[in-house]
């Protein structure tokens, strides 16, 4: 078996998904459970491409002991400097410098020619090398760049000391079988090659990234860069999850392995899908809440008959669980404090204690308090603390008649601790509401995308919101979950108002 190193990328390439906000808690939280899932590097951002990218970076950079910890920076001094200041406090850092190969990007976008792109990736590499023991390279646009001429800069910037040599699929453009080859031709081509971990980094323009991933992997690739739950720029990076589920699967036919720790897949899953609002969709390979779902009488006949007949993966390998009642009304504090470790949550006593009462206070609205409903409370303790101190919610009514205009009345805290209360109307309950507290905030808002889901199943399953808003010009999201759709929906717009300031302060 050939162990293949997992880098990942979702903290930076996929929080490029249109919509994925993170901040500075959030990020922290998915790099720990990206070091418990097993990854060999994260890449923790783009230090250079704003003050909350660096600050989160570092801070992963000063948790983070097990995993490489890489940041991204274009290849020019002042990248590669707020790259490195970001990371150098990390056990195992990693520079990670990219510049454009293919004809189109070199002479449209970078508007340098050949030559001088190989100077400045020589230079680049080089300064990197001198800060950081680990370079990677990535060339940019491999798939569409000249042979010949990748063989020359990645001979180059081997020789200044990169580490690592990543050839992407920027575009999502390539077919297995050129990918495959793209690899093969740098193994015969480049003197040096051996002395480098090649990698690869697939788009899922086509729907052919796992595929192609899996080619450069048989054409001497050791490392595969992706995202959890395929999230990226434009259609997504090639899911991690996916690759590794794949070998294990199918280690009778591909003899390549990874580190990952197969059962924390779901885990990991769910934290990015609820903390980037990118919601995973039920057909999804691996993760999608259907991928065990038997729906068909022929099916249910042969699952029970045996469920191999069926099923290629079991549920609990990846980390799928029954979603039991675990605590209700009566449960105390120990079992409490109890499941959050069996959750894999590591709470502080008092944010144990914030937790334990916002359980209480659902004990008293809903039957029964699932696995999924805990996880919803203790995420949310767990990222939310830089926003207590400024907007909160003190009460809302909504008037909905199917033949009256909706009208909402809000009454809000301010961060300066005064209570203000206004009325006015919407086209639907939800727009009613959200002009309210526009009204009250007295701020420029542009509500761009709103995403409702519920937690669980059944008629009182809790409620999840996602929006996306402009405030003052500048994007932002929010979530909230609570048990009424109308509760989370007002919880989310504020949150989203609260992170907005929390930013503008900085
Ligand atoms: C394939 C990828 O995923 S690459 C990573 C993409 N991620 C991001 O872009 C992160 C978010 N980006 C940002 O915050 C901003 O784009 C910043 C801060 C990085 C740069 O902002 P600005 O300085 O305003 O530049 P802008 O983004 O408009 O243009 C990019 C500039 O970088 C240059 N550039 C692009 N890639 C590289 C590179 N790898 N090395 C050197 N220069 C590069 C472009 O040619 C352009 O230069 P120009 O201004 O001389 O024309
Ligand atoms: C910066 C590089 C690795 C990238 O994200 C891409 O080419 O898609």
């Amino acid at each position: 078996m050939t162990q293949i190193k997992i880098f990942d990328t979702t903290l930076r390439d996929g929080e490029q998904s249109p919509g994925v906000n993170l901040n500075q808690l959030e990020k922290l939280e998915i790099a720990k459970q990206l070091e418990r899932l097993g990854v060999d590097v994260m890449e923790a951002g783009f230090p250079a491409s704003s003050q909350g990218d660096f600050d989160a970076v570092q801070k992963i950079a000063q948790t983070i002991t097990k995993s490489t910890v890489a940041a991204l920076a274009r290849a020019n001094k002042n990248d590669i400097d707020r790259a490195w200041e970001a990371i150098k406090d990390a056990k195992k850092p990693r520079i990670h410098v990219f510049i454009a190969t293919s004809p189109i990007h070199m002479q449209d976008k970078l508007k340098k020619s050949p030559e001088e792109v190989v100077l400045i990736a020589e230079e680049m590499v080089r300064y990197a090398k001198e800060k950081c023991t680990d370079v990677e390279f990535s060339a940019e646009d491999a798939s569409r760049s000249e042979l010949p001429f990748l063989a020359e800069i990645i001979e180059k910037v081997i020789a200044q000391g990169a580490t690592v040599v990543n050839l992407p699929d920027t575009v999502g453009y390539t077919t297995p079988k050129e990918y495959g080859e793209m690899f093969k031709y740098m193994k015969e081509h480049v003197p040096n090659i051996n002395k480098v971990d090649l990698s690869t980094h697939c788009h899922d323009d086509l729907g052919m990234a796992l595929a192609n991933s899996i080619a450069g992997v048989q054409n001497g690739a050791t490392q595969v860069e992706g995202t959890i739950n395929g999230i990226g720029e434009r259609a997504g990076n090639v899911a991690l999850e996916e690759l590794a589920v794949t070998f294990e699967i199918r280690k009778d036919f591909y003899s390549f392995t990874t580190n990952f720790i197969l059962n924390e897949i779901k885990r990991t899953s769910d934290i990015i899908s609820k903390l980037t609002g990118m919601v995973v969709p039920g057909n999804k390979a691996i993760v999608g809440r259907n991928a065990f779902a038997h729906e068909s009488g022929i099916h249910q006949d042969g699952v029970l008959k045996n469920a191999q007949t069926y099923e290629i993966i079991t549920p609990a390998l990846v980390g799928v669980t029954s979603n039991s009642l675990v605590l209700g009304k009566h449960s105390g504090r120990h079992a409490f404090k109890d499941k959050i470790v069996q959750l894999g949550f590591e709470l502080s006593e008092d944010k144990v204690t914030e937790a334990f009462q916002n359980f209480k206070l659902l004990t008293d609205r809903k039957k029964e308090v699932t696995d999924d409903d805990l996880f919803v409370i203790l995420m949310d303790i767990q990222t939310d603390v830089q926003t207590r101190s400024q907007y909160q919610l003190e009460a809302f009514q909504v008037h909905y008649h199917s033949t009256d205009v909706p009208t909402a009345h809000v009454t809000l805290t301010t961060p300066k601790g005064d209570t203000v209360s206004k009325q006015d109307v919407g086209n639907g309950s939800v727009e009613a509401l959200y002009n309210t507290i526009e009204h009250l905030i007295e701020e420029k808002i542009e509500l761009t995308d709103f995403t409702l889901s519920s937690i669980g199943k059944g008629k009182d399953a809790l409620a999840e919101v996602h929006v996306n808003m402009n405030v003052n010009n500048q994007a932002v999201s929010g979530r909230a979950t609570a048990q009424d759709v109308l509760e989370a929906a007002a919880n989310a717009f504020i949150n989203a108002i609260n992170r907005a300031f929390v930013t503008m302060k900085k």
